[in-house]
């Protein structure tokens, strides 16, 4: 089966979000695709949809409510054939996708750790005493008081130029940012150090980049197989079964991350509550293709050692 290919005349259309971070994924997902078909950069179109997430910027995005607040403009749009492929951060996106919506095409990970950004300050461990922490991320923040009770956490929301700004002005003395959104965004050098894992275990998903589609479109499906990369889809397969099991999303208290070793998968996670006042952690090693059996286990290896009450964004 032959399908044709996208041309000037007939773009196939690349919805996105309008922030930085976001147009550079939709133009790498247009890089992978123009090298993998042999496609001039004419047959795509990049489509640019306002999600509520990026419109209300002076909450904590658990006070907006709801799921997919940074994604549901755009799977609309994607179902009402707008745009062809959607293109997200993995870390943002529901376990779950809608009716006629297919998320299994990923491009190759990037950095998978927090960043700790301070003007002043080198590392977690050089912060003084009581000193002001920015961060709106319930994992970050859990993490955070879990290990440094003694720290104050701010809300800090909006693109990385908005979050730097704000530590000139002093809201806070450091904050923390995916590695992989700076490094795409050649921002890395305000990174002081990348947080080992092991210090601070980091979302589900992070650093991985999602093409979305419409389940009964073959010819994207064919086109997104050909830039797929295999070992991101291995580690993201535990890494959001697990999450599922835990009926999370990217705003709870949840951590978890998958390697590859050969043919071996090992995957860790993390439940805290939310004042970080507790940390249940586990792990699984095992074959790379049951990663998904492996998550759902782990998940519930966790939930069965929670005390009651521990869920309480529930
Ligand atoms: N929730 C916002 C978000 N979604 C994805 C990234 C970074 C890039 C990635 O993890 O792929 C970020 C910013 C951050 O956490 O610093």
């Amino acid at each position: 089966m032959t399908y044709p290919l996208p041309s000037p005349d007939q773009p196939l259309k690349i919805g996105t979000r309008g922030s930085p971070l976001a147009l550079w994924q939709a133009h790498e997902t247009r890089r992978s695709l123009m090298a993998a078909l042999n496609l001039p950069n004419e047959a795509f179109e990049i489509v640019i949809i306002k999600v509520t997430g990026d419109q209300i910027l002076d909450k904590p995005l658990k006070e907006i409510g709801g799921k997919g607040l940074f994604t549901r403009e755009i799977e609309e749009a994607l179902l009402a054939g707008g745009i062809d492929i959607a293109v997200h951060s993995m870390k943002d996106m529901p376990t779950l996708q809608p009716e006629g919506l297919v998320l299994d095409c990923y491009l190759p990970r990037e950095d998978v750790r927090d960043g700790f950004v301070s003007p002043q300050h080198g590392g977690l461990a050089d912060l003084p005493q009581g000193a002001v922490v920015g961060s709106s991320s319930l994992r970050r923040r859990a993490q955070l008081a879990l290990k440094r009770p003694d720290l104050k956490l701010v809300e800090f929301r909006g693109n990385v130029q908005t979050r730097m700004k704000k530590l000139d002005d002093g809201v806070a003395v450091a904050t923390f940012l995916a590695m992989a959104g700076l490094n795409r965004l050649g921002m890395a050098h305000v990174a002081r150090a990348a947080i080992a894992p092991e210090e601070m275990l980091p979302a589900v998903a992070q650093g991985a980049i999602g093409i979305e589609r419409r389940i009964a479109d073959a010819r994207v499906e064919w086109m997104l197989s050909q830039i797929h990369d295999g070992p991101t889809g291995l580690r993201l397969a535990a890494e959001r079964n697990f999450l599922l099991r835990l009926d999370g999303s990217c705003e709870t208290p949840i951590a978890g991350l998958a390697l590859l070793d050969g043919e071996t998968l090992w995957l860790r996670g993390e439940i805290l509550r939310p004042d970080g006042s507790e940390s249940i952690t586990g792990e699984r090693r095992g074959l790379a293709s049951d990663g998904a059996a492996m998550g759902r286990d782990l998940a519930e290896e966790l939930l069965g050692r929670a005390p009651e009450g521990f869920f309480s964004w529930h």
